[in-house]
């Protein structure tokens, strides 16, 4: 478990982060969410030690990571995967090679047990076959794949994840949401991703920390999150009347309410395959 307590950032004049208070839980998928600018990075930033709050202590499992040295610090950071935005592979290296990357930095092990563990990570994410080849002739799902088996090849405690679905395709976005959740389960991981995708929010939010001008304006579930009743919240989320009927629908699928057509208002009733 990572726990944030009373974080606050400021650059110059501007307050970026006020009083922040809040935990990603472990075995959870932790999402932060919010508008551009709200402090999403920065908090994550915070918490994986790429910049330092000016007050508030974030803690690893009851371990002050803020008041840490160095030294105290670089063993956290080994138990931190991280998959980045534009997935970061080294282009000059194949998948294979992308993946042995931090082993070589961190692991004892030889060369024929890190070779294994590349192997148990890139068929844990489907991607045996693609082993020899390299970033640029991959696709971007397979690179976000690529991704997420060098976050986990050193068997990370907590796993941040910035932005994992830009660029991708719905569908892809699916898969790799979907492989992320199960990963964080499958290895009881503190899992903390910072995003703007919806489908994610309502898929695999498993506990949401909803950004407004830095500060933490609502926290909840997936389930949760379609009753919640704050208006600067509402207003992020469900933005458009599509979004909006959606968030109805499953309200009344959480009810589990077989007619839930028949109850929509008059004006929503159009039958999405028509358009009619
Ligand atoms: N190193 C920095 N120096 C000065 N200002 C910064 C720095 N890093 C972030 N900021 C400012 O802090 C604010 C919050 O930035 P942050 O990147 O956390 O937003 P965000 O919620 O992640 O936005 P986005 O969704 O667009 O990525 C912004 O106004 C940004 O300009």
């Amino acid at each position: 478990m990572i726990k944030l307590e009373n974080i606050r950032k400021s650059f110059g004049e501007k307050v970026v982060l006020q009083d922040v208070t809040a935990e990603m839980e472990a075995g959870k998928t932790n999402l932060i969410i919010g508008a551009s600018g709200s402090g999403k990075t920065v908090l994550m930033k915070c918490m994986v030690g790429l910049v330092k709050p000016d007050s508030g202590r974030v803690l690893y499992n009851g371990q002050d990571f803020t008041a840490m040295n160095d030294k105290e610090k670089k063993g956290i950071r080994q138990e931190i995967g991280m998959l980045f935005q534009g997935s970061a592979l080294f282009d000059s290296m194949t998948v294979e090679q992308n993946v042995m990357f931090p082993l070589d930095m961190f692991s004892m092990g030889n060369y024929k047990e890190k070779q294994k563990r590349v192997a148990e990570c890139l068929d844990r994410v489907n991607l045996s076959d693609a082993a020899k080849k390299f970033p640029a002739e991959i696709s971007g799902g397979m690179k976000k794949r690529v991704g997420i088996a060098r976050a986990i090849v050193l068997n990370p405690k907590y796993l941040f994840c910035d932005e994992p679905n830009s660029g991708l395709d719905p569908q892809t976005s699916l898969v790799i949401d979907k492989l992320i959740s199960e990963l964080t389960k499958e290895f009881n991981i503190t899992t903390v991703i910072n995003t703007h995708d919806m489908n994610t929010v309502m898929e695999s939010g498993d506990h949401i920390i909803y950004m407004y001008q830095g500060l933490k304006q609502w926290e909840g579930t997936n389930k949760e999150i379609v009753f919640a009743k704050d208006e600067k919240l509402n207003d992020f989320i469900f933005a458009s009347e599509f979004l909006r009927d959606a968030k109805e629908m499953r309200q009344m699928e959480m009810f589990q309410d077989q007619n839930w057509r028949s109850k929509l208002p008059a004006n929503k009733k159009e039958d999405p395959g028509t358009g009619a």
